[in-house]
């Protein structure tokens, strides 16, 4: 199958000015002049390679680089080295056939008209995409039942809730039919009704019109309900890569035990050591909890630790596909803070 999406060790980076609070009166003043800077990386090495029809969700802490990614991928922003192919552009030449191909949709900021009712924003942009009006009509009709928007295409965009301005934004991304969508955020502020009609517009859009999606969100609902593949950056850098039911599958033979600390006399680092002496196991301090996450198959010996350490207060969950994220943050986050101690 042909590939949409082609990124081969793509960088970004940015020169910062050095601000040292240690320099003399005189290095300051050369250094307001002729600054000393600092490479930084707002995106390092990353590559992808995605799949006509297919979704990518591209996952991370706040900073970590996903909207610096899709500023890449839109065509935005250039990248600083490697080589990007989208739908066989280079999206930074801003081929007119290209920016046709797509569409860009990001949620925390509007591209619509906000003083004027929704249809004249929709209406501009079938003419400067030159949408005939048969398509138009149409398209139109169809996008605006599946996203609940009948209502609104007379309302002044300022008047609209965050949610339907969200959903507007996509209907009007939509209308040109393009083949590869980005979704920066796409149901932030969005209520759960809209939520649901989002992810099944995009998973319908994927089936009936080969689109490919590429989304950054920060609630784990829309990439287990709408992403077939999960990328997870941190500081930068691609430090995971996975099929979404590949994950699934995988943490299907995982099992979370919760340790309430209800004991204050007792040491729960011993409980720690005793585990990890001879299990693998990852172990989450979250306030008067300890989580250990572990292969299911190791479930009664662990329970059997805790009984012989006279530790009654416990659970045992199936771990949630919010949890199994927070999971693989969390090794990332430690395997990256080891690394810092390390150099
Ligand atoms: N033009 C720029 N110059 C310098 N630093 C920048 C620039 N653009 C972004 N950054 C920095 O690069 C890092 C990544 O920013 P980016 O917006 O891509 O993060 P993000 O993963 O989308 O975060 P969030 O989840 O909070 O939206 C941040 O630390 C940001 O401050």
């Amino acid at each position: 199958m042909q590939n949409a999406i082609c990124l081969k060790n793509i960088s970004k980076y940015v020169y910062e000015n050095i601000q040292n609070d240690n320099f003399n009166y005189y290095k300051k003043m050369i250094n307001y002049f002729s600054p000393e800077k600092t490479k930084k990386y707002l995106v390092k090495n990353c590559s992808i390679n995605l799949e006509k029809g297919k979704s990518l969700a591209i996952i991370g802490l706040n900073g970590a680089g996903k909207s610096t990614l899709m500023k890449i991928i839109s065509g935005v922003i250039s990248q600083s080295d490697g080589e990007i192919k989208i739908l066989n552009y280079t999206p930074y030449d801003r081929n007119k056939f290209f920016l046709k191909k797509i569409g860009v949709v990001f949620g925390h900021k509007s591209s619509l008209l906000w003083d004027i009712p929704l249809i004249f924003s929709l209406e501009l942009h079938k003419t400067i995409y030159q949408i005939d009006d048969s398509s138009y009509q149409s398209r139109l009709n169809y996008l605006t039942e599946v996203l609940s928007l009948k209502e609104c295409l007379n309302k002044k965009v300022k008047f609209m809730s965050l949610g339907e301005r969200v959903k507007s934004d996509l209907l009007m991304n939509m209308l040109h039919n393009p083949e590869l969508i980005l979704l920066d955020e796409p149901t932030i502020g969005v209520d759960m009704e809209s939520k649901i009609k989002i992810r099944e517009f995009i998973n319908n859009e994927k089936e009936n019109n080969n689109c490919t999606f590429i989304l950054t969100s920060h609630d784990p609902a829309d990439i287990e309900n709408c992403c077939d593949k999960i990328n997870i950056l941190a500081k930068g850098e691609i430090v995971f890569s996975e099929e979404t039911e590949v994950l699934k599958n995988k943490y299907n033979e995982k099992v979370k035990i919760i340790v309430k600390k209800v004991d204050k006399n007792y040491e729960y680092s011993i409980l720690k050591d005793t585990i990890s002496g001879f299990i693998d196991a990852t172990f989450n301090d979250i306030g008067n909890n300890l989580n250990i996450v572990f292969d299911k198959k190791n479930e009664l010996s662990i329970i059997n630790i805790l009984i012989k350490l006279k530790i009654t207060s416990f659970e045992v969950k199936k771990m949630s596909f919010e949890e199994i994220l927070a999971d693989k943050f969390q090794i990332f986050k430690s395997d990256h803070e080891e690394r810092i101690e390390d150099e």
